[in-house]
């Protein structure tokens, strides 16, 4: 699976480094940040809805969506792959972790 999130890294990257005629990641990195920000925003919003609507298929669509759009952000900002990765597996290593959030995040 992290293959697959690599993978697409990668693609973002060489798009960035080597833009291509008809290539939306080049036309989202040509627009910059704040394209590509509203765009993680519209995707993200997509996903709760379809979640929300309990429609599984589109669901799955959204987040696919969501994560690519968070990847190229990622590629934006200079944030490698390698570094979300090792703060999951930084965080794998702990249980029980509910004591650090307020009750209240939990009641909405
Ligand atoms: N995973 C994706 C991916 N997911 C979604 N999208 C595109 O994201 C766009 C989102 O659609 P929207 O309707 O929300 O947006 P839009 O109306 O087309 O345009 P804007 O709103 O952004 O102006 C669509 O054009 C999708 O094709 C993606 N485009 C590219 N990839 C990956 O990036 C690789 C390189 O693609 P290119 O950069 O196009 O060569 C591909 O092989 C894929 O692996």
């Amino acid at each position: 699976m992290n293959d697959t999130l690599a993978q697409l890294y990668r693609v973002i990257e060489s798009r960035r480094a080597q833009p291509q005629e008809g290539s939306y990641t080049c036309y989202l990195l040509e627009k910059g940040l704040d394209k590509i920000l509203k765009k993680v925003g519209e995707e993200c919003s997509e996903t709760i809805i379809a979640a929300k609507n309990g429609r599984q298929e589109e669901t799955v669509g959204e987040i696919s969506d969501l994560l690519y759009h968070l990847t190229v952000m990622m590629v934006q900002q200079d944030i490698p792959l390698e570094a979300v990765m090792e703060e999951l597996d930084r965080r794998s290593t702990k249980i029980g972790n509910l004591k650090q959030f307020h009750v209240s995040d939990h009641e909405t």
